[in-house]
């Protein structure tokens, strides 16, 4: 069918087309069928919405859509149904187990960027590689696959190094340090992250709060080749643009399946031309890697990966026990990061950490001999000079490099859990602290979050402060006090585990 072009002020978050009633009962199209718009220039792929908010002989495009293609109001197009993409019949066959072939996982990976697979597919697919899996081979084709669908940067400076963590654990705002410290040492480091998949505030969701976060590829080389760095949103480019795609998925089901975890983050360092790459793994009870030995085989396949793509690749298995600092949520993150980047202090967890992995990365890197990089990262962080760098990437990005600590808005919904009895601090449950922060509202409200006034190993006196949730709302303040009370997700024992007399 002949249709003219509505443009609506609707965002849905996905590629919806409006169709009138009475046209969708000729043309016999239902809700959420697929579609495609075919132009002189283009066919695109949307999902159908029946409704009267445009005319018989109209579509109703959204913003979602407009987004990355260009219609004009009143344009006419071709409007016809697209049937069943072949690669949903890959997609059942990774639901059987199966192993794929290079063609069918480029097909899927196309699909899903053309937007011809939905989200109830895309769901579908993650929810199959959490349960099937995916063996080396197939992630390397996913992770190839993933980054050619896109934009590739090419940076005209060398070596470029990069830092990317697995995530799982609450407060990792790590590498808002990182990246400044590495770059202060001379070295490039063009760092793109994903907003929070399983946590409550990912990288990008945490820099966002001192500064854009999203930037044209363009853009990016320009900064990049300027100061040496960034701290960039990968969604927000065309770069290994699946990605974002299947992470909506794994957000919603709280999921990062192995194989697609290790092609979205390796897609991502492949896109941006990364030569040396840092993989951090967070491991401990209640995160993504629980064991030392499940960590050890994460970062073979990480090796592994990097030998195909040619790159080389180190990996750190980190503390993930309990939270990273004192925050949660990406306001409360930001401003620990900023204080601890200024004073060069901060809590020990953050401060250990960032200057752990850069030390590492200045020893890849060759600015620091083996054995020496962490006292290197220490003195730049103390010295200021990672703080100037990230005034610089804040300015550079468009944000206020003067922003101070106390300038950041907190949510000012606030409730503080007090101890009910005195003793240790034995466990911070890192799935409790999660949940709570998101129900509280983070990621999206970024002044939602918790500020834990212990760590474990602490000692409490009864009605000592534990930890206070930060919300925007009232009514998510409540939710998650209500989660919080379910959850007890800090436990306070006396330290005396067993008192023996005579045997
Ligand atoms: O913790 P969750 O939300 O599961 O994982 C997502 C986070 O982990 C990675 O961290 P980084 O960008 O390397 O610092 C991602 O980019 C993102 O920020
Ligand atoms: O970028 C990331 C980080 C963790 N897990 C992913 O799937 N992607």
């Amino acid at each position: 069918m002949r249709a003219k072009v509505k443009i609506l002020e609707v965002e849905t978050g996905r590629f919806m087309v409006v169709i009138n009633e009475e046209d969708a009962k000729k043309a016999k199209l239902h809700p959420e069928d697929l579609i495609k718009i075919e132009t002189a220039k283009r066919t695109i792929y949307g999902e159908v919405v029946i409704s009267n908010m445009v005319g018989p002989g109209e579509i109703g495009v959204t913003k979602d859509i407009l987004s990355t293609y260009t219609f004009s109001e009143g344009e006419i197009v071709n409007v016809a149904p697209a049937g069943t993409p072949e690669s949903v019949r890959y997609v059942k066959k990774k639901m059987k187990g199966q192993k794929l072939k290079k063609v069918e996982i480029e097909a899927i990976v196309k699909d899903i960027v053309d937007r011809k697979l939905r989200d109830i597919e895309i769901s579908s697919f993650v929810t199959s590689l959490e349960i099937n899996g995916l063996d080396m081979d197939e992630i390397a084709w996913l992770t190839v696959a993933m980054a050619e669908t896109g934009d590739m940067l090419d940076i005209d400076r060398k070596p470029i190094m990069d830092v990317h963590s697995i995530g799982g654990v609450p407060g990792n705002k790590t590498n808002i340090l990182v990246v400044p410290i590495v770059a202060a040492a001379g070295l490039t480091i063009p760092k793109t992250s994903s907003r929070a998949i399983t946590s409550a505030a990912g990288t990008a969701d945490v820099m966002e709060v001192l500064a854009p976060v999203t930037h044209s590829l363009d853009e990016i080389k320009r900064i990049v080749e300027k100061i040496g760095a960034c701290l960039v949103w990968g969604g927000a480019l065309n770069l290994a643009p699946a990605d974002d795609l299947t992470i909506k998925a794994e957000r919603a089901l709280s999921i990062d399946p192995r194989g697609l975890m290790l092609a979205s983050i390796m897609s991502k360092k492949y896109a941006m031309g990364s030569q040396y790459v840092l993989i951090d793994i967070p491991t401990g009870e209640g995160v993504k890697v629980e064991t030392i030995e499940e960590a050890r085989s994460l970062a073979k396949d990480f090796i592994e990966l990097g030998k195909r793509l040619g790159q080389y690749v180190e990996v750190a298995i980190t503390y993930g026990g309990q939270p990273i600092g004192h925050t949660v949520g990406p306001a409360l993150e930001a401003k620990e990061a900023l204080e601890t980047i200024m004073t060069g202090k901060g809590p020990g967890s953050l401060v250990e950490k960032a200057t752990g992995l850069a030390g590492i990365l200045l020893e890849m890197g060759g600015v620091a001999p083996a054995g020496m990089g962490k006292k290197m990262a220490k003195e730049i962080l103390e010295s200021g000079k990672a703080y100037e760098k990230l005034k610089e990437i804040i300015a550079e990005q468009g944000g206020d490099p003067n922003i101070k600590p106390e300038d950041i808005p907190i949510g000012d919904k606030t409730y503080t859990f007090v101890a009910q009895t005195s003793g240790y601090v034995t466990k911070i449950d890192n799935r409790a602290i999660t949940t709570i922060a998101r129900t509280a509202g983070a990621p999206e409200d970024k002044g939602a979050g918790i500020f834990l006034h212990v760590k474990v190993g602490e000692k409490v006196k009864e009605e000592d402060p534990l930890f206070t949730i930060h919300a925007e709302s009232e009514a998510r303040l409540d939710q998650a006090i209500i989660q919080a009370r379910r959850l007890e997700p800090i436990r306070i024992e006396g330290m005396v585990l067993q008192r023996i007399g005579n045997l």
